[in-house]
This record gives structure tokens, sequence and C-alpha cells, in this order.
């Protein structure tokens, strides 16, 4: 595994004594998408500002693409480009401009040809000429895509990428980060949207009161924790489950009017015929049948509610 980002062991105690991240260890793999999860106030945008050398670390260590981000920070940051959630840049600047300033920031020449094939990249060229003020929400997180691109980074951070944007922009920016990830850029974004990391990153890890609790491959963690459920609607109440039942992994729900069976998906047999044909043995009449997978959502609320502090 080759990896281009190495955290070991980072602490951060704020100013006031708040212990945000409490030894994160972490390996971002060359040309992936990684996607951080964490509910409000998790420590996702500290880490990325750790990462970037805008917050000092209280202690830990981290190297992007070999250097080392204290003793190195111009060449650590240099490979880095950074999205930030809230976009900042001069309402009366135009859209060519900033972007080519952003550019500048880094000491590169410029290069009217890279910025003309970043902002069409990111269909943008027709309002090369626009003041930033003149643009839509999207468009303008769209700038903030093309300035942190400016410099030629080989990482890119994308902190809540498509928060408060609509669905078809979010498709849109999914569509555009991967095709960033095809170009060879490594792409680390922070979302609250678990569809998003279910349909975009390679990796998901899942941060909650300072602590990186899971990393896992998507597809893996799907197939490991992916289950689904079958509840049947009872046309009338059971006291309690019958005992001929007991085969199955059942639960009865408090008024008695829904069975809930929860099964693996990847099994050959999900074990749904012999249920159903038991309950009509048994002359158990239900009116309806509903199934539901579990997304990354239900297996993240359940890590993130089993590890809350008392
Ligand atoms: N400058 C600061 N001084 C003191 N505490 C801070 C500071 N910045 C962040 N924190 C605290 O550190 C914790 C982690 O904040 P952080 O912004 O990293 O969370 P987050 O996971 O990015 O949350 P969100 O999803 O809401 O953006 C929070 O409790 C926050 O209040």
């Amino acid at each position: 595994m080759q990896s281009i980002i190495s955290i070991k062991g980072i602490e951060k105690t704020y100013a006031g004594g708040f212990r945000a991240l409490k030894g994160v260890d972490l390996d971002i793999r060359r040309g992936e998408i990684f996607a951080l999860l964490g509910p409000n106030g998790a420590g996702k945008t500290t880490l990325i500002s750790i990462i970037c050398g805008l917050v000092n670390a209280t202690a830990g260590s981290i190297s992007v693409d070999g250097h080392d981000i204290v003793r190195n920070y111009r060449q650590a940051r240099a490979t880095i480009g950074l999205v930030p959630q809230e976009l900042h840049t001069d309402a009366f600047e135009r859209v060519r401009d900033t972007v080519a300033f952003s550019r500048g920031l880094f000491g590169h020449a410029p290069d009217a040809a890279l910025v003309e094939r970043i902002l069409r990249d990111l269909t943008l060229w027709d309002k090369r000429d626009a003041q930033i003020k003149e643009l839509s929400g999207g468009m303008k997180r769209r700038v903030m895509i093309a300035k942190a691109l400016a410099h030629e980074p080989r990482i890119l951070f994308l902190d809540e990428p498509t928060a408060g944007v609509d669905v078809e922009l979010r498709r849109d920016m999914w569509g555009l980060v991967r095709a960033l990830r095809d170009t060879g850029v490594t792409i680390i974004l922070t979302t609250h949207y678990i569809e998003e990391a279910e349909e975009m990153a390679d990796r998901v890890g899942v941060i909650n009161n300072g602590e990186l609790v899971l990393v896992e491959d998507t597809s893996a963690l799907m197939k490991k924790l992916g289950t689904k459920e079958l509840t049947v609607l009872l046309a009338e109440p059971l006291a309690a489950l019958p005992p001929e039942l007991a085969d199955w992994r059942l639960e009865l729900n408090a008024d008695g009017r829904e069975l809930r069976y929860v099964f693996d998906r990847h099994a050959d047999r999900t074990g749904i015929p012999s249920l159903l044909a038991r309950l009509r043995d048994l002359g158990i009449a239900f009116t309806d049948l509903n199934t539901r997978q579990s997304s990354l959502e239900d297996i993240f609320v359940s890590l993130v509610s089993d590890r809350r502090p008392a």
C-alpha cells in the first residue's frame, strides 16, 4: 500500500482545554477517494486544518507526500488543495482572476492555458469574466474548487463539498470529484451525507468525539454490516412471539402489529419463504410486507450512538 498522507498519534487540545482529537492514526492511499464521516463537532475540520497547516497539533506527526507538515511546511502545503466549507473570496473579483491569483499564491508562474482548462472542466468558462457576487451558490462552490486546483495539487481536501446543495448539483459535484480522481488526484472529503460516502468513497473513516472509530473499504463495510430487514404487518395483533417462530430472529413491536425480521442480504437462503409458510400454518394473517436494506447511515448511527460518552 502506498500512502500519500501518513497521520500518527495526532492530538489536539484547544486553548480552552477542549480535547478535539484524541490520538488519530490514519494513512491515506495515493489516488483514493476517502470520506471522513462524523457528526457535528466530531473533529473533522480540526483534522483537515492540521493536515493543511492551518491549526497546530498538540502532539503527533503528519507527513504529506513524504514532507513533514511542520518541518517542511511549504513543500507539504504545495501538494495540497483545500476547498473550505465557507466561501471566502472577494465578491467583486472576477472568476478567472481569482483562480489565477490562487496559483500565484503558491509562487507558480502564471499559466493561462491551465486556468482555462480548469475553468472549462468545472463548466465555469462561460463565467470567466463574471464577478463572484453574480454567481449561484453551486457556481461559487465550483470557483472554490478551481482556486484549490490552480496550483496543481496532488491532494484535494473538500470540506462538506455538497452542504446545502440541491440533489442535482450534488450529483454533478460527485461526477466532478470522480473525474478529478481519474486524473490522479487523491481526494479526502468530509461529509454529513452518508449517501455521498456510500456513492463515492473508496474508503470511509468514521470520526466521533475526536476518535477515529473505524476505517474500512466502503464496499467491505457495506458487505460486513449490511443487513436487510423484512417487516410483516399483521392483520391482528399478537400478544407475544409464538415459540413456533423461534427459528427466525424476530422482533415483535410494542403494539404487537409488526414482526421485524433481520437477515443477512448475502446469505444463500434468507429464510423468508419458510417464515411466511410457517406464519400461514400458524394462521397468522398479514396485510403487508416491507423490505429495507440497511444503509451506511444505519451503520453510522449505530457506531456513533454506541460510543457516546455516558
Ligand atoms: N478554535 C477552537 N477553539 C476551541 N474549540 C474549538 C475550536 N475549533 C473547534 N473547536 C471544537 O472542537 C470540536 C471539533 O470541531 P470541528 O470543527 O473539528 O468539528 P467537525 O467534525 O468539523 O464538525 P462539523 O461537522 O460541524 O463541521 C468542536 O467541539 C468544536 O467546538
